[in-house]
Protein backbone atom coordinates (compact mmCIF):
# COMPACT_ATOMS: atom_id res chain seq x y z
CA UNK A 1 0.00 0.00 0.00
CA UNK A 2 1.01 3.48 -0.97
CA UNK A 3 1.95 6.31 2.13
CA UNK A 4 -0.57 8.30 0.72
CA UNK A 5 -2.94 5.76 1.26
CA UNK A 6 -2.09 4.22 4.48
CA UNK A 7 -2.09 8.17 5.85
CA UNK A 8 -5.58 8.95 4.53
CA UNK A 9 -6.78 5.26 6.27
CA UNK A 10 -4.93 6.35 9.44
CA UNK A 11 -6.63 9.95 9.45
CA UNK A 12 -9.93 8.44 8.69
CA UNK A 13 -9.55 5.77 11.89
CA UNK A 14 -8.01 8.50 14.44
CA UNK A 15 -8.38 11.90 13.20
CA UNK A 16 -6.35 14.25 10.81
CA UNK A 17 -3.53 15.33 13.42
CA UNK A 18 0.03 14.09 14.17
CA UNK A 19 1.81 14.30 17.53
CA UNK A 20 5.05 16.38 16.98
CA UNK A 21 7.75 14.91 19.44
CA UNK A 22 9.89 17.40 20.66
CA UNK A 23 12.17 16.65 23.35
CA UNK A 24 13.17 20.10 23.66
CA UNK A 25 15.58 20.45 27.04
CA UNK A 26 12.73 23.16 28.93
CA UNK A 27 10.20 20.08 28.19
CA UNK A 28 12.51 17.49 29.73
CA UNK A 29 13.37 19.75 32.36
CA UNK A 30 9.68 19.95 33.06
CA UNK A 31 9.22 16.18 33.17
CA UNK A 32 11.41 15.84 35.69
CA UNK A 33 13.88 13.71 33.10
CA UNK A 34 17.58 14.32 32.57
CA UNK A 35 18.80 16.36 29.45
CA UNK A 36 20.75 13.30 28.29
CA UNK A 37 20.29 10.13 26.01
CA UNK A 38 18.24 8.38 29.19
CA UNK A 39 15.98 11.34 29.49
CA UNK A 40 15.20 11.37 26.11
CA UNK A 41 14.68 7.64 25.82
CA UNK A 42 11.54 8.25 28.49
CA UNK A 43 10.21 10.83 26.95
CA UNK A 44 9.89 9.03 23.83
CA UNK A 45 8.74 6.18 25.64
CA UNK A 46 5.72 8.23 27.19
CA UNK A 47 4.43 9.68 23.99
CA UNK A 48 4.64 6.19 22.36
CA UNK A 49 2.61 4.86 25.44
CA UNK A 50 0.34 7.87 25.54
CA UNK A 51 -0.59 7.92 21.63
CA UNK A 52 1.04 5.13 19.95
CA UNK A 53 -1.92 3.21 18.32
CA UNK A 54 -4.33 6.45 18.67
CA UNK A 55 -3.48 9.33 16.74
CA UNK A 56 -2.69 8.93 12.90
CA UNK A 57 1.00 9.68 13.06
CA UNK A 58 3.88 10.85 14.99
CA UNK A 59 6.44 13.49 13.97
CA UNK A 60 9.99 13.07 15.82
CA UNK A 61 11.91 16.14 14.99
CA UNK A 62 15.85 14.61 14.69
CA UNK A 63 17.86 17.74 16.06
CA UNK A 64 15.82 17.05 19.62
CA UNK A 65 17.45 13.73 19.23
CA UNK A 66 20.92 14.03 17.63
CA UNK A 67 21.71 16.95 19.77
CA UNK A 68 22.38 13.98 22.50
CA UNK A 69 24.78 12.58 19.88
CA UNK A 70 25.04 8.69 19.07
CA UNK A 71 22.79 7.84 21.71
CA UNK A 72 20.15 10.31 20.92
CA UNK A 73 20.04 8.84 17.54
CA UNK A 74 19.45 5.60 18.84
CA UNK A 75 15.99 6.74 20.86
CA UNK A 76 15.31 8.21 17.47
CA UNK A 77 15.65 4.69 16.02
CA UNK A 78 13.42 3.72 19.28
CA UNK A 79 10.85 6.03 17.89
CA UNK A 80 10.37 4.35 14.72
CA UNK A 81 10.43 1.03 15.68
CA UNK A 82 7.54 2.13 18.42
CA UNK A 83 5.50 3.63 15.43
CA UNK A 84 5.70 0.10 13.54
CA UNK A 85 4.71 -1.71 16.44
CA UNK A 86 1.87 0.13 17.40
CA UNK A 87 0.34 1.20 14.05
CA UNK A 88 1.00 4.61 14.18
CA UNK A 89 2.33 6.28 11.21
CA UNK A 90 6.31 7.74 11.53
CA UNK A 91 7.21 11.19 9.91
CA UNK A 92 10.81 11.75 10.46
CA UNK A 93 11.54 15.12 10.59
CA UNK A 94 14.73 15.83 9.47
CA UNK A 95 14.26 18.29 6.47
CA UNK A 96 17.09 17.06 4.90
CA UNK A 97 18.11 18.31 1.16
CA UNK A 98 21.59 17.99 -0.63
CA UNK A 99 22.90 17.83 -4.09
CA UNK A 100 21.35 14.92 -5.95
CA UNK A 101 24.12 12.24 -5.04
CA UNK A 102 24.54 12.87 -1.69
CA UNK A 103 20.44 13.10 -1.69
CA UNK A 104 20.67 9.77 -2.45
CA UNK A 105 22.51 8.43 0.96
CA UNK A 106 20.14 10.29 2.61
CA UNK A 107 17.47 8.81 1.44
CA UNK A 108 19.01 5.29 1.96
CA UNK A 109 19.28 6.31 5.56
CA UNK A 110 15.74 7.48 5.98
CA UNK A 111 13.65 5.54 3.24
CA UNK A 112 15.11 2.59 2.91
CA UNK A 113 13.56 -0.65 4.06
CA UNK A 114 15.68 -2.29 6.86
CA UNK A 115 17.02 1.17 7.75
CA UNK A 116 16.33 1.94 11.42
CA UNK A 117 15.96 4.90 10.61
CA UNK A 118 13.29 5.00 7.73
CA UNK A 119 9.56 5.42 9.16
CA UNK A 120 7.00 6.49 7.12
CA UNK A 121 7.95 9.72 5.43
CA UNK A 122 10.23 12.29 6.04
CA UNK A 123 10.75 15.66 5.64
CA UNK A 124 12.60 17.24 2.84
CA UNK A 125 14.26 20.71 1.96
CA UNK A 126 13.58 21.31 -2.01
CA UNK A 127 15.79 24.41 -2.12
CA UNK A 128 18.34 22.81 -3.97
CA UNK A 129 16.20 22.71 -6.42
CA UNK A 130 13.13 20.27 -6.30
CA UNK A 131 14.80 17.90 -8.96
CA UNK A 132 17.46 17.13 -6.14
CA UNK A 133 15.16 15.61 -4.24
CA UNK A 134 14.64 12.66 -7.47
CA UNK A 135 16.80 9.95 -5.12
CA UNK A 136 14.15 10.39 -2.50
CA UNK A 137 11.23 10.68 -4.42
CA UNK A 138 11.99 7.27 -6.00
CA UNK A 139 13.27 5.45 -2.88
CA UNK A 140 9.71 6.71 -1.09
CA UNK A 141 7.79 5.55 -4.26
CA UNK A 142 9.43 2.17 -4.66
CA UNK A 143 9.37 1.09 -0.99
CA UNK A 144 5.67 2.89 -0.25
CA UNK A 145 7.38 5.63 1.84
CA UNK A 146 5.99 9.01 1.35
CA UNK A 147 8.32 12.43 1.45
CA UNK A 148 6.51 15.81 2.75
CA UNK A 149 8.28 19.20 0.80
CA UNK A 150 8.72 22.08 2.59
CA UNK A 151 6.40 24.61 0.78
CA UNK A 152 5.06 27.70 2.69
CA UNK A 153 6.85 27.22 6.02
CA UNK A 154 5.18 28.46 9.50
CA UNK A 155 8.22 30.86 10.27
CA UNK A 156 8.46 34.44 9.83
CA UNK A 157 11.22 34.25 7.45
CA UNK A 158 10.23 31.82 4.69
CA UNK A 159 8.60 34.45 2.37
CA UNK A 160 12.16 35.52 1.14
CA UNK A 161 12.76 32.03 -0.29
CA UNK A 162 9.11 30.63 -0.60
CA UNK A 163 7.47 34.26 -2.10
CA UNK A 164 9.81 34.96 -4.40
CA UNK A 165 9.06 35.17 -8.36
CA UNK A 166 10.91 33.35 -10.71
CA UNK A 167 12.08 34.70 -14.48
CA UNK A 168 8.38 33.95 -15.76
CA UNK A 169 6.54 35.04 -12.85
CA UNK A 170 5.43 32.37 -10.92
CA UNK A 171 6.38 31.96 -7.01
CA UNK A 172 8.92 29.45 -5.56
CA UNK A 173 6.30 27.62 -3.00
CA UNK A 174 3.54 27.36 -6.34
CA UNK A 175 6.28 25.78 -8.32
CA UNK A 176 7.49 23.17 -5.60
CA UNK A 177 3.20 22.61 -5.60
CA UNK A 178 3.15 21.80 -9.02
CA UNK A 179 6.19 19.55 -9.12
CA UNK A 180 4.59 17.76 -6.38
CA UNK A 181 1.30 17.49 -7.72
CA UNK A 182 2.95 16.65 -11.06
CA UNK A 183 3.85 13.32 -9.25
CA UNK A 184 0.83 12.52 -7.54
CA UNK A 185 -1.30 13.07 -10.40
CA UNK A 186 -4.02 10.24 -10.89
CA UNK A 187 -3.08 8.82 -7.62
CA UNK A 188 -6.17 7.65 -5.53
CA UNK A 189 -7.17 8.61 -3.15
CA UNK A 190 -3.94 10.69 -2.89
CA UNK A 191 -0.17 10.43 -3.92
CA UNK A 192 2.55 10.44 -1.32
CA UNK A 193 4.34 13.53 -2.11
CA UNK A 194 3.09 16.03 0.57
CA UNK A 195 3.64 19.61 1.30
CA UNK A 196 4.38 20.98 4.25
CA UNK A 197 2.18 24.70 4.66
CA UNK A 198 1.97 26.14 8.34
CA UNK A 199 -1.28 26.54 9.71
CA UNK A 200 0.38 29.70 10.32
CA UNK A 201 0.63 31.14 6.94
CA UNK A 202 -2.79 32.85 6.59
CA UNK A 203 -3.66 33.86 2.79
CA UNK A 204 0.32 33.08 1.58
CA UNK A 205 -1.26 29.88 -0.64
CA UNK A 206 -3.62 32.60 -2.34
CA UNK A 207 -0.69 35.50 -2.75
CA UNK A 208 1.39 33.05 -4.21
CA UNK A 209 -0.74 31.68 -6.44
CA UNK A 210 -0.33 28.13 -4.72
CA UNK A 211 -3.14 25.81 -5.57
CA UNK A 212 -2.87 23.19 -2.70
CA UNK A 213 -5.83 21.21 -3.72
CA UNK A 214 -4.51 20.40 -7.26
CA UNK A 215 -1.64 18.73 -5.49
CA UNK A 216 -3.55 15.23 -4.88
CA UNK A 217 -1.03 14.90 -1.66
CA UNK A 218 -1.22 15.65 2.16
CA UNK A 219 -0.37 18.58 3.73
CA UNK A 220 1.48 18.95 6.73
CA UNK A 221 0.40 22.08 9.06
CA UNK A 222 2.58 22.29 11.58
CA UNK A 223 2.15 25.85 13.88
CA UNK A 224 -0.97 23.86 15.90
CA UNK A 225 -1.05 25.05 19.64
CA UNK A 226 2.54 26.62 20.45
CA UNK A 227 3.00 28.63 17.14
CA UNK A 228 -0.75 30.06 17.77
CA UNK A 229 -2.58 28.65 15.05
CA UNK A 230 -6.13 26.55 15.61
CA UNK A 231 -9.47 25.64 14.37
CA UNK A 232 -9.84 29.03 12.77
CA UNK A 233 -6.47 28.73 10.70
CA UNK A 234 -6.73 26.05 9.76
CA UNK A 235 -10.07 26.41 8.02
CA UNK A 236 -8.92 29.67 6.83
CA UNK A 237 -5.68 28.51 5.29
CA UNK A 238 -6.72 25.14 3.77
CA UNK A 239 -10.32 25.86 2.39
CA UNK A 240 -11.14 23.65 -0.19
CA UNK A 241 -7.78 21.27 0.30
CA UNK A 242 -8.54 20.60 4.04
CA UNK A 243 -9.17 16.94 3.72
CA UNK A 244 -5.41 16.45 2.44
CA UNK A 245 -4.59 18.50 5.73
CA UNK A 246 -2.57 16.77 8.70
CA UNK A 247 -2.54 19.18 11.22
CA UNK A 248 0.83 18.82 13.50
CA UNK A 249 1.32 19.79 16.88
CA UNK A 250 4.39 19.40 19.28
CA UNK A 251 4.75 21.31 22.05
CA UNK A 252 0.42 22.19 22.25
CA UNK A 253 0.20 18.10 23.02
CA UNK A 254 3.39 17.69 25.10
CA UNK A 255 3.14 20.52 27.40
CA UNK A 256 0.54 18.25 29.27
CA UNK A 257 3.18 15.62 29.72
CA UNK A 258 4.48 13.68 31.79
CA UNK A 259 1.15 11.45 33.01
CA UNK A 260 0.54 9.47 30.27
CA UNK A 261 -3.59 10.00 30.31
CA UNK A 262 -3.08 13.75 30.52
CA UNK A 263 -1.05 13.65 27.45
CA UNK A 264 -3.16 11.47 25.66
CA UNK A 265 -6.32 13.63 26.36
CA UNK A 266 -4.61 16.14 25.13
CA UNK A 267 -3.48 14.77 21.35
CA UNK A 268 -7.02 13.35 21.46
CA UNK A 269 -8.55 16.61 22.43
CA UNK A 270 -6.21 18.03 19.16
CA UNK A 271 -7.09 15.06 17.10
CA UNK A 272 -11.36 16.49 17.66
CA UNK A 273 -10.51 19.07 17.07
CA UNK A 274 -8.39 19.15 13.86
CA UNK A 275 -11.35 17.10 12.73
CA UNK A 276 -13.67 19.47 13.39
CA UNK A 277 -12.14 22.07 11.89
CA UNK A 278 -10.98 20.22 8.73
CA UNK A 279 -14.41 18.09 8.01
O1 LIG B 1 8.45 20.41 8.84
C1 LIG B 1 7.99 20.73 9.94
O2 LIG B 1 7.51 19.89 10.68
C2 LIG B 1 7.89 22.16 10.28
C3 LIG B 1 7.74 23.01 9.22
C4 LIG B 1 7.35 24.34 9.47
O3 LIG B 1 7.09 25.09 8.54
N1 LIG B 1 7.21 24.75 10.74
C5 LIG B 1 7.43 23.93 11.82
O4 LIG B 1 7.22 24.37 12.95
N2 LIG B 1 7.83 22.64 11.59
C6 LIG B 1 8.18 21.76 12.74
O5 LIG B 1 6.99 21.51 13.49
C7 LIG B 1 7.28 21.52 14.89
C8 LIG B 1 6.45 22.60 15.55
O6 LIG B 1 6.53 22.47 16.93
P1 LIG B 1 5.49 23.22 17.89
O7 LIG B 1 5.56 24.67 17.55
O8 LIG B 1 6.02 22.92 19.27
O9 LIG B 1 4.13 22.62 17.65
C9 LIG B 1 8.77 21.67 15.02
O10 LIG B 1 9.36 20.38 15.08
C10 LIG B 1 9.19 22.34 13.73
O11 LIG B 1 10.51 22.01 13.33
Amino acid sequence: MTFGARLAAAMDEHGPLCVGIDPHESLLADWGLPDDASGLRSFAQIVMEAVGGRVAAVKPQAAFFERHGSAGVAVLEEVVAAGRETGTLVIVDAKRGDIGSTMGAYADAFLRDGSPLAGDALTVSPYLGFGSLDPAVDLALSSGRGLFVLCLTSNKEGHEVQHARTADGASVASLMASRAAALNAGSDPMGSIGLVVGATVGDAAERTGTDLTAVNGPLLAPGVGAQGAGAAELTAVFGAARRQVLASSSRGVLRAGPDVASLRTAALEASSEAAAALR
